[in-house]
């Protein structure tokens, strides 16, 4: 069993498998890197794999595969099959934009995923391109049903921006309503790589905008998912990701793999140590000390809420949220 320095257990692992992406999303990556780690820098799905199954064996039972956009990482259906012939059980996920979803949602499911969450922050195309900085909308929905119509279980993910798609927190709930994926609200986090005066809806926001057609009730953190999740009067459970409040951390189960072999420990923090050179040499054993070590150093919590807290400087392209 895997325990960090709190003495929580974790169980979840998110492996980041490109930091690249084909959006310019305003709160994420809106000006181009300069420099993109370079493919040749970038673990293989073997050894990747490598490391996985380690992690499996130290008691990780849900994997979420994301990026930068996973789906730009050529066949990713290998690496999911990968770890399903391992683990035919565990949760196995994937977070995307949904952009290239549509031709390759198949061959997923038959891989062995199980479940997608899929950013939907607008239904309005012109709000999409202007949040993606490239018109993303039409494809993005199409990725969608075709998710859904291979069994796919489906989430959205939909980060409320002041002044740029707070009008369509009901909206895009009804959508994902009517289609039977849950909807979590994201509260939008602070770093440097986001573009400049941007201001998300908090939490308390964000429900009073719920409020003005549902009645809600609290219904609670189910299993390993960072949300907390409520109840409309017509019986719909919707989530809300809120890590400025203070007691979102005292849960953390996770643990972030780059794709260049980087076990980062929390979201908010720089701090990483490398596996690579020890998965590159086969040295599994290495490897499993490292993630030892990480753990140890796991930081309690984040620094979102604290008022003179510097901004975050981890880029999510990089750790894949
Ligand atoms: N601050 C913080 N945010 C997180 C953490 N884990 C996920 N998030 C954010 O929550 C949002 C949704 O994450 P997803 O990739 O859909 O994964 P998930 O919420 O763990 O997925 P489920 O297992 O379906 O609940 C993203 O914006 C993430 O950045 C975390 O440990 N800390
Ligand atoms: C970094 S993306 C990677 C996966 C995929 N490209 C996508 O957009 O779903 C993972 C999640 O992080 C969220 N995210 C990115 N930057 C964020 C920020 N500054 N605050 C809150 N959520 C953010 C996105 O909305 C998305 O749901
Ligand atoms: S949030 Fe996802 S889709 Fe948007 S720029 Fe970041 S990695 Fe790309
Ligand atoms: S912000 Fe850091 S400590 Fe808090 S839940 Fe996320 S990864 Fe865990």
């Amino acid at each position: 069993m895997l325990i960090d320095g709190h003495g929580r257990k974790v169980n979840y692992l998110r492996i980041s498998v490109t930091e690249r992406c084909n959006f310019r999303c305003q709160y994420c990556m809106p000006e181009k890197p300069f420099s993109w780690v370079p493919r040749e820098n970038l673990l293989s799905f073997e050894e990747l794999f490598s490391f996985v199954r380690v992690a499996i064996d130290e008691g990780v039972d849900k994997i979420r595969i994301t990026g930068g956009e996973p789906l730009l990482r050529e066949d990713l259906d290998r690496f999911i099959q990968m770890i399903h012939d391992h683990k035919p059980d565990i949760d196995l996920a994937l977070t995307t934009n949904g952009y290239l979803l549509a031709n390759v949602a198949e061959r997923l499911k038959d891989a062995g995923l199980k479940r997608i969450n899929i950013s939907i922050d607008t239904l309005k195309p012109d709000v999409a391109a202007k949040i993606a900085q490239k018109d993303v909308l039409s494809k993005v929905l199409e990725g969608v049903e075709k998710a859904l119509e291979v069994g796919l279980k489906v989430k959205v993910n939909m980060v409320p921006l002041k002044g740029i798609n707070e009008d369509e927190i009901i909206d895009v709930m009804e959508y994902a309503k009517a289609r039977g994926m849950t909807i979590r609200y994201i509260e939008y986090m602070e770093n440097v790589h986001a573009k400049n005066g941007l201001q998300g809806l908090n939490g308390k926001e964000i429900l009073a905008k719920v409020k003005e057609k549902y009645t809600i009730q609290k219904v609670g953190r189910e299993g390993s998912s960072p949300a907390f999740h409520y109840l409309t009067d017509d019986g719909y459970k919707f989530g809300l990701i809120d890590p400025h409040k203070h007691d979102f951390c005292e849960s953390c189960n996770r643990i972030r793999l780059t794709a260049e072999g980087f076990l980062i420990p929390c979201l908010y923090f720089d701090e990483a140590m490398s596996i690579r050179d020890a998965v590159k040499a086969g040295n599994i054993e290495a490897a499993s000390e490292i993630l030892r070590e990480v753990l140890r150093n796991k930081p309690e919590k984040n620094r979102w809420s604290e008022e003179n807290a510097e901004e975050s400087t981890r880029a999510f392209y990089e750790t894949g949220g």
